[in-house]
């Protein structure tokens, strides 16, 4: 392109002094651009100091996870970035197959531990919750045959792999144990009873740094083999491919795991139904797939995403801001980790899972799992440090909620106050909302807005509309404050 000259711009043109401009009109005209300039100046270096304002009051959004272990946590962070962290996500997602074979190994090992326990005529535990308890001390009905002797010794190779994948993943791929946690253990222990700083913590970037810290073996350059080769895990598990589906088939192990009320199909990291497209040696998880894993968070994890100002702001990065979200480790020995984090945060989204109304706390079975999460939900509602921070609601796996009314399961049984309502999954939700605010309201230090939703956070897209409406009041209160500051 050639330079502009008089000749060919024709800003250029207009901005000339006429040629024959007199002494007092070069004058007035000088006068008018000096004057011009100057209000020009004024508007870069307005503008200037603006950007720098906005710049130093551009806070990062602090949120924290919070909820019992199992609510559902880790998978609302998933969300955040699968919608927010694009990159990352998909860095990482490859990172899951270890997570996710040692899932698919453990409902195989709950599969199996029934059929044993049923072969060796152990009595049914008489301290389900169950309704239709049939007979618990009566002997095994079942004539087991060689198929599943067979079948036991051909998949006992998978015994190692899950020994192996533990080393590897550490201490978060092992869930807690009643034994880990005194029955005393409070469902938040006071901030005044906390030893500071951060008595417990391990912050980290993320869960791959978790990890990382555990599982550095020689063999493999991160985690989980990001890479799609092949690895013992992998080989193992294609091969008891077959295996795997003809005990998850079996008639006979069918009717065992329903005797014996164990519903594999609803625990945590469920992926036998789709042995096929998973115990394959190029299997590469899906997003869906990553939704679902299970993987146990140890300590506090600090995970840091730009998230654009929503709204009435142009999606732009420039427009970004950076939120901190802090993700923890819920069951009851780890929560005493939460509370230096409550200083500086501006938001809390809690997660209630709903469907647990029949559940008891692994950590301390005496414990209802809803019954634990109204506790949690009090003591926050209650602390004074948290006086000014937004809370959101998450009540969470309305899917399983809906599965369990389906199949005749009382609430009323499990929560006495839910009283005559209809047992359906929209009354039960309806009438925990309204449990949950007025809890909010009578033991708010202060008047705060109650925000909840009713979500199932394993499904992407509901969950990514959800999101953004939580970051537009999330901002909008941020926000507030800010102006308020200023
Ligand atoms: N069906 C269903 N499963 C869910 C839902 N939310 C979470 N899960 C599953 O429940 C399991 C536990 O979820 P996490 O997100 O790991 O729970 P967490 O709160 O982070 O648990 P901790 O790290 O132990 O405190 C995972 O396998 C999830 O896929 C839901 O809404 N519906
Ligand atoms: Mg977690």
């Amino acid at each position: 392109m050639g330079r502009l000259s008089i000749e060919n711009d024709p800003f250029a043109c207009m901005t000339v002094p006429p040629t024959n401009e007199t002494w007092e009109q070069k004058m007035a005209r000088e006068r008018c651009e000096a004057e011009a300039q100057q209000v020009s100046d004024e508007i870069d270096q307005k503008l200037r100091s603006e950007r720098a304002a906005l710049k130093k009051n551009k806070k990062s959004v602090k949120v924290l996870l919070l909820g019992q272990a199992e609510s559902g946590k880790s998978t609302t962070l998933k969300n955040f970035q699968l919608a927010y962290a694009r990159e990352a996500w998909q860095e990482e997602r490859a990172s899951w197959r270890a997570v996710i074979q040692l899932n698919l190994i453990r409902s195989v090992r709950t599969v199996f531990d029934a059929v044993l326990q049923e072969m060796s005529g152990n009595t049914l535990s008489c301290d389900s919750d169950d309704d239709e308890f049939a007979n618990p001390t009566a002997r095994s009905p079942f004539q087991f045959t060689e198929k599943h002797q067979l079948l036991r010794f051909r998949l006992m190779p998978l015994r190692r792999v899950e020994a192996d994948l533990k080393r590897r993943l550490g201490a978060a791929s092992e869930e807690a144990t009643a034994s880990l946690s005194p029955m005393t253990t409070p469902p938040l222990e006071e901030p005044d009873r906390v030893a500071s700083p951060r008595p417990f913590e391990v912050s980290v970037r993320s869960w791959k740094d978790a990890f990382e810290m555990h599982c550095r073996s020689p063999k493999t350059s991160s985690i989980g083999h990001s890479s799609l080769e092949s690895d013992d895990a992998t080989d193992v598990i294609a091969e008891c491919r077959e295996d795997i589906k003809a005990l998850w088939e079996d008639h006979i192990v069918k009717q065992v795991l329903k005797r014996r009320k164990v519903r594999v199909e609803e625990s945590a990291g469920f992926f036998l139904n789709d042995i096929d497209r998973i115990a394959v040696h190029s299997y590469n998880p899906t997003d869906e797939d990553v939704m679902r894993a299970r993987l146990r968070t140890v300590g506090i994890q600090e995970h840091h995403m730009t998230l654009d100002e929503g709204e009435s702001r142009v999606s732009r990065p420039e427009f970004g801001r950076d939120w901190i979200i802090y993700d923890v480790g819920g069951c009851r020995t780890q929560r005493a980790a939460w509370v230096p984090y409550f200083e500086d945060v501006n938001a809390i989204i809690f997660l209630a899972p709903v469907s647990c109304f029949n559940e008891r706390l692994t950590e301390d079975p005496r414990v209802n799992r809803l019954e634990d999460t109204f506790m949690l939900w009090k003591s926050l509602a209650s602390s004074p440090l948290l006086a000014g921070v937004a809370i959101v609601l998450f009540m969470n796996k309305c899917d399983l909620l809906e599965l369990k009314i389906k199949q005749g399961i009382s609430v009323k049984k499990y929560m006495p106050s839910y009283g005559e309502r209809e047992n359906s999954a929209r009354q039960v939700l309806k009438y925990l909302r309204g449990k949950f605010k007025e809890m909010l309201k009578q033991h708010s230090p202060r008047p705060r807005p109650f925000y909840a939703h009713a979500t199932s956070v394993v499904d992407t897209k509901a969950t990514a509309v959800t999101l953004t409406s939580v970051r537009d009041a999330i901002l909008r209160d941020h926000l507030k404050e800010a102006e308020f500051v200023v």
